[in-house]
C-alpha cells in the first residue's frame, strides 16, 4: 500500500478535522477582510495602522478610523505608482499611455516592478472611484454596465468603426449616409461609446477615432470578441435568471441561459448550436484567439514552466484532449525534441487543422491529430500525460467527472493528468484585476454552459469523485500567468493518507 503524506494545508475539505474552531475563525476573518481591501497592505498582508476610535461594522470587524483617510491614502498611492511607471516608460523610451488614435493597442511589456505599479494604479483608481461615488450610487450605476455592452454591440455589428477615417474626423451627417443605422441611434450609440473612450467628438458633430475605436476597425479577433460577448453571451446572461429559476440544479448543458435565450432548452448544448452555424463558430474561435492572445494567457507560460524532461528523455507521449488545431503541442514539440504528441478533437476541428501541422518537419512528424469525442473512453492507452487546456471549466461537475473517468481504462501507473485552467483563489487574495477577470469568466461559464471556474479544492474533489486512485498533486501558477496547472497522478494501488504537520 502506498502511503501518501498530506500536510494539513492540503487536506481534503471534507476532512472532519477541518472543523477546528480556530481555523474556522481565521478563515472567517480572512473572508471578512477581503471585503475591506484598503485596510490591508497587500505587500505585507498586514492591516494598515488604525486609530482606536472605532465604530462597529456590520460584519463584526471594528471599523476603525484610519489616521490617513482612505481617500488620501489611495490618491497618494496612485500618484506615487504613476510616477514610478512614468519613470520606467521614459527610461525605456516607451510611449506615454494615451487614448489618441495612434497610441499602441496594448500596454508595452513591462518589468515585474513596473507591472506591479500598473496593477496598483488600476486597482487603486477603481477603488477610489467607487469610494467617491458612494455606496448607493455605485449600485445604482453598476447595474447599468450592460449598457456598455449594448453600445459596443451595435457599433460592432454595424461595422461603424470601419466607416470612420483613421486620419481625420468625419461629419456625423456624412457618417449617417454610410450606414443603415438610423441617425438618432447612430449618434446616441457613438456618444455612449465615447464615455468609455471609444470614439471621440473633437468638435461638435464630428466623429473621430480613439485608439480603442481604431482597434475595432482593424482587429478581427477583437471584433469577434465583441461580437461573441455581446451577441451570444449578453442574451444568454439576460436569461440566466429564468434558467436557474426553472432548473435550479443548474448543471445541465441544455438548460442554461444560452439555451433559454436561443430556444434550445433540452435540445442541444451551445457547442452543437455553433457547430451548425459556421459564421458563429468562426466568431467564437476568433474571440478565443483574442482572449488567448491577451495578457496572462500566452501558451509560453505552460511551455516554459511545465517540466517534461523525464518524459522527453524516454520519448514518451502527451495527449492533448480537446486540443483544437494542436498549437500547444507544436510549441511543446519545438522545446521537447524526442516526445510524441496526440492532439484529439472533434472530427470537424481535426479536418480543418493545417496540414502539415507545422512547417518544421521534426515537429510535424511527432504531432498526430486524432478525431476523438472526450465523452467516450480514451483510445490512447498508456500515455505519459493526458492534458486538458480550457476544457474542464466548460463543464459542470457531472460532466467533468465523466471526462476524468473516461481516462481510467487507458491509464498506466504514474500517468499524469494535467489541467490547464483558471484556479480560483480565496476571495480577496488574487490581485483585484485578475480576480475580477476570473470571476467574470466564472459567470460566463454559468451563462453559456452551467459550467464553472474552480478552486483547488474543487479540482481535488473532481478527481476524488472520478476515482479514488487519482492522487491529487495540487495547483501551481507561474508569474504573470492567469492560468494554473492542476495535476494528478494515477496510482492504481490503494492509498493510505498519513497526516503530517507542516513545518
Ligand atoms: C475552449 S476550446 C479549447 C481548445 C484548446 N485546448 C485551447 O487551449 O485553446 C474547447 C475545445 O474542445 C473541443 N471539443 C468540444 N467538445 C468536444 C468533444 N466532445 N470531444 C473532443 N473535443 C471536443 C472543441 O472543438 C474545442 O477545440
Amino acid at each position: 500500500m502506498t502511503k501518501l503524506r498530506m500536510p494539513w494545508g492540503r487536506k481534503p475539505s471534507t476532512d472532519p478535522s477541518t472543523n477546528d474552531p480556530d481555523a474556522e475563525v481565521k478563515k472567517q476573518n480572512r473572508q471578512s477582510f477581503s471585503g475591506l481591501r484598503s485596510l490591508i497592505n497587500w505587500d505585507t498582508e498586514t492591516p494598515i495602522e488604525q486609530k482606536d476610535s472605532a465604530t462597529s461594522a456590520p460584519n463584526g470587524i471594528s471599523n476603525k478610523v484610519q489616521e490617513v483617510s482612505q481617500l488620501i491614502s489611495l490618491a497618494k498611492k496612485i500618484g506615487a505608482e504613476a510616477e514610478k511607471l512614468e519613470a520606467y516608460l521614459k527610461e525605456n523610451g516607451l510611449p506615454d499611455p494615451s487614448f489618441g488614435v495612434d497610441a499602441p493597442g496594448d500596454f508595452p511589456k513591462l518589468s515585474e516592478e513596473a507591472q506591479r505599479s500598473r496593477l496598483e494604479i488600476a486597482d487603486a483608481t477603481k477603488e477610489l472611484g467607487d469610494l467617491v461615488r458612494g455606496p448607493r450610487e455605485n449600485v445604482r450605476w453598476g447595474v447599468w454596465s450592460f449598457l456598455d455592452t449594448l453600445s459596443l454591440q451595435i457599433v460592432n455589428n454595424y461595422g461603424i468603426a470601419k466607416l470612420v477615417p483613421l486620419d481625420k474626423p468625419i461629419a456625423l451627417a456624412e457618417l449617417q449616409t454610410k450606414t443603415t443605422l438610423d441617425p438618432v441611434n447612430l449618434a446616441r450609440i457613438l456618444r455612449h461609446n465615447m464615455t468609455n473612450h471609444v470614439f471621440c467628438e473633437p468638435t461638435p458633430g464630428f466623429i473621430a477615432h480613439t485608439a480603442s475605436s481604431r482597434l475595432l476597425a482593424q482587429d478581427g479577433p477583437l471584433q469577434d470578441w465583441v461580437g461573441f460577448n455581446s451577441e451570444d453571451i449578453f442574451p444568454a446572461a439576460a436569461s440566466v435568471l429564468s434558467a436557474i429559476k426553472t432548473y435550479p440544479e443548474a448543471t445541465s448543458l441544455t438548460r442554461t441561459g444560452f439555451n433559454v435565450a436561443f430556444d434550445t432548452v433540452d435540445k442541444e448544448p451551445m457547442f452543437a448550436t455553433f457547430g451548425k452555424d459556421p459564421a458563429r463558430a468562426k466568431r467564437m474561435g476568433g474571440a478565443m484567439a483574442s482572449l488567448t492572445g491577451g495578457e496572462g494567457y500566452e501558451v509560453r507560460h505552460f511551455v516554459d514552466s511545465y517540466d517534461l524532461s523525464e518524459i522527453d528523455e524516454k520519448a514518451g507521449v502527451l495527449v492533448d484532449i480537446g486540443g483544437s488545431h494542436g498549437f500547444v503541442c507544436t510549441d511543446l514539440a519545438k522545446k521537447w525534441k524526442k516526445m510524441k504528441f496526440v492532439v484529439q478533437d472533434l472530427p470537424k476541428t481535426v479536418d480543418s487543422a493545417p496540414k502539415p501541422i507545422s512547417d518544421d518537419e521534426s515537429v510535424a512528424e511527432r504531432v498526430e491529430l486524432q478525431a476523438h469525442d472526450f465523452f467516450q473512453e480514451q483510445p490512447v492507452k498508456g500515455a505519459d500525460v493526458y492534458y486538458f487546456r480550457w476544457i474542464l471549466h466548460n463543464y459542470s461537475a457531472p460532466y467533468a467527472i465523466k471526462l476524468l473517468k473516461n481516462l481510467v481504462p487507458a491509464l498506466k501507473p504514474g500517468a499524469r493528468i494535467v489541467i490547464n485552467d483558471h484556479c480560483l483563489q480565496e476571495p480577496g487574495t488574487e490581485n483585484p484585476w485578475d480576480e475580477k477577470l476570473m470571476r467574470s469568466m466564472d459567470m460566463v461559464m454559468l451563462c453559456l454552459l452551467n459550467a464553472q471556474e474552480r478552486t483547488e479544492d474543487e479540482f481535488r474533489e473532481l478527481f476524488r469523485a472520478a476515482d479514488e486512485r487519482f492522487v491529487f498533486k495540487g495547483a501551481s501558477r507561474s508569474s504573470g500567468c492567469r492560468m494554473s496547472i492542476i495535476e494528478a497522478v494515477w496510482n492504481p494501488e490503494p492509498v493510505e493518507v498519513v497526516e503530517v504537520e507542516e513545518k
